[in-house]
């Protein structure tokens, strides 16, 4: 008899930081009176699907241990490497070794981005959990997107007709997705999303629309950003 499916999460902190210029990883940074980690890995700890988290940290990372992370499922720990896509090819082999099966669901949420709602959660775990390949959580872009001409000066104007800005989660089948980032990653393409790593070895990962609110924080003002989304909700 085939065992049912299981999700796992995959949280990537192990980045420096250097786009934030704090005095920390922004991750281990002060979010409406929680570190932006504690903020981040909640939404998996508190939804009943998820079995467990494997966090990607730096080597001697002195911050984690001081976080209040209260969890009732199994919170593994995975080596960071040098660019994200090791991160998280280390993590998805330290569920692979605690037991995770090939055919089960992980998802992979950037520590960075402390505003997904358990709303964006259900829908992705949703909408996906029955489709052949995975997908993400995208936004549609509504700007006008320019190129520059490397001199400060618009070269061109780019047509964003089903352009979408890709958020996290991204979902895929663990075996999958850890066979298409080795791929990536040995063939010198460090993909910056796992969809990428997924695109380039022939597939085509789905698009579920999720909330703008979802933001990535990269240098200080994605952090009042989202001050203004915690303190919106308390
Ligand atoms: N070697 C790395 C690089 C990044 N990340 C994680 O991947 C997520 C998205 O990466 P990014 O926003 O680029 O974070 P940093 O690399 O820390 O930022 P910067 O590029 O400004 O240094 C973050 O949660 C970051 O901690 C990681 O786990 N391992
Ligand atoms: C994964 C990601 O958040 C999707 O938009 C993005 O690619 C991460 O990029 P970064 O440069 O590692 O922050």
């Amino acid at each position: 008899m085939a065992t049912e499916s299981r999700y796992w999460a995959v949280i990537p902190a192990a980045g420096v930081g250097q786009r934030m210029q704090a005095d920390r990883p922004k991750q281990y940074l002060t979010l409406a009176g929680k570190a932006v980690l504690e903020r981040s890995v909640q939404p998996f700890l508190m939804h009943s699907a998820i079995a467990g988290v494997a966090l990607a940290l730096q080597p001697h990372d002195p911050w984690f241990a001081e976080l209040d992370i209260r969890a009732s499922k199994p919170l593994l720990i995975a080596p960071g490497g040098a660019e994200r896509c090791h991160s998280v090819c280390h993590a998805l082999e330290v569920l692979l070794a605690s037991g995770a099966q090939e055919q089960d669901w992980v998802l992979v949420h950037d520590a960075a981005r402390p505003c997904l709602s358990q709303t964006d959660l259900d829908r992705l775990i949703e909408a996906l959990s029955d489709d052949a390949v995975g997908g993400i959580l995208a936004s549609p872009v509504g700007d006008t997107l320019k190129r520059d001409d490397g001199a400060g000066q618009i070269a061109q104007t780019l047509d964003r007709t089903g352009v979408w800005r890709a958020l996290t989660p991204q979902m895929f089948r663990l075996g999958m997705l850890h066979q298409a980032l080795s791929s990536a990653i040995a063939g010198g393409a460090l993909v910056t999303d796992e969809a990428g790593a997924m695109e380039r070895a022939g597939y085509a990962p789905k698009l579920v629309a999720g909330s703008a609110r979802n933001i990535k924080i990269t240098r200080p003002e994605d952090l009042e950003l989202a001050e203004f989304y915690w303190r919106s909700k308390q």
